[in-house]
């Protein structure tokens, strides 16, 4: 991996990406009865439409907190996040509700399917509440799961399980994928096909795609890796090669 490079931006949008997302100045304190608890300070971040983003940071660091905020399931303290030259900060609950099913699908780290409904279900079920969704069978046919499209959860492993959450996080046609440790509970081998369906995603189908995780290793694979420590961004750094999620390693 490159070392820290503060030209890590500049140089990925000379490819001409244009800036998704930008969050200015973000801070976050949850704040229960007396007790604050600091999170995020003054966070500044641009995520570039196309991009394979890592964020990493040890546990209690802030990137659920951080991707959260991105995703319009939280909101900040104090700054702005920018999407599409939209203020998300001045939104609605209804139209972060909005930006919510438009615009971001969300993986996380134990699926979350509903195991009363089917592979397929689960998927129609976010294509329902969407205005523009794929079909479902596509949706499962991109992450190599049509075969398997009427079988409940609990006759699925894990790594097909979490599949089946992109699946459902696809079929919304969303610009932006966020993934809270997709690969947290899973073994290097399965974990490794998640990262290739998500690499794939991002290459075939130029969705952005940004992985919040502990595992540094990841980091590998991505265009431009992000170290949280202590609520700030601690590095910035890019690979000039990301290597394939089959050789990633941990
Ligand atoms: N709703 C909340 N109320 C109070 N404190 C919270 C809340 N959510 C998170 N925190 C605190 O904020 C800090 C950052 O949490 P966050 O989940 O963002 O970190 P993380 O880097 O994602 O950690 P992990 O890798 O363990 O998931 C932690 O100290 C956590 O206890």
């Amino acid at each position: 991996m490159a070392a820290s490079d503060t030209d890590a931006l500049p140089s990925l949008q000379n490819q001409e990406r244009s800036i998704l997302l930008s969050l200015k100045s973000i801070s976050k304190t949850y704040v229960t009865g007396d007790v604050s608890v600091p999170v995020l300070h003054n966070v500044d971040l641009d995520i570039l439409a196309g991009e394979f983003l890592v964020i990493v940071g040890p546990s209690g660091s802030g990137k659920s907190t951080l991707l959260n905020i991105v995703g319009g399931i939280d909101v900040s303290t104090t700054g702005d996040v920018f999407f599409q030259q939209q203020n998300l900060s001045e939104f609605s609950e209804q139209q972060l509700t909005r930006y919510r099913r438009e615009n971001i699908g969300f993986v996380f780290q134990f699926y979350n399917l509903v195991p009363t409904l089917t592979a397929r279900e689960n998927v129609i079920v976010a294509a329902d509440i969407s205005a523009d969704p794929m079909s479902p069978d596509d949706a499962l046919e991109l992450v190599g799961l049509a075969d398997r499209a009427n079988h409940f959860p609990a006759q699925l492993s894990g790594g097909e399980q979490q599949r089946v959450a992109i699946a459902r996080a696809l079929v919304k046609k969303p610009e932006l994928l966020l993934c809270d440790e997709p690969t947290g509970a899973l073994d290097l081998s399965t974990g490794r096909k998640i990262l290739e369906v998500l690499g794939n995603l991002n290459r075939e189908l130029g969705k952005t795609v940004v992985i919040i995780t502990h595992n540094s290793a990841i980091g590998k694979m991505a265009q431009r890796v992000i170290r949280i420590g202590s609520g700030t961004i601690a590095e910035t750094s890019i690979n000039p090669q990301p290597i394939p999620a089959n050789q990633v390693t941990w």
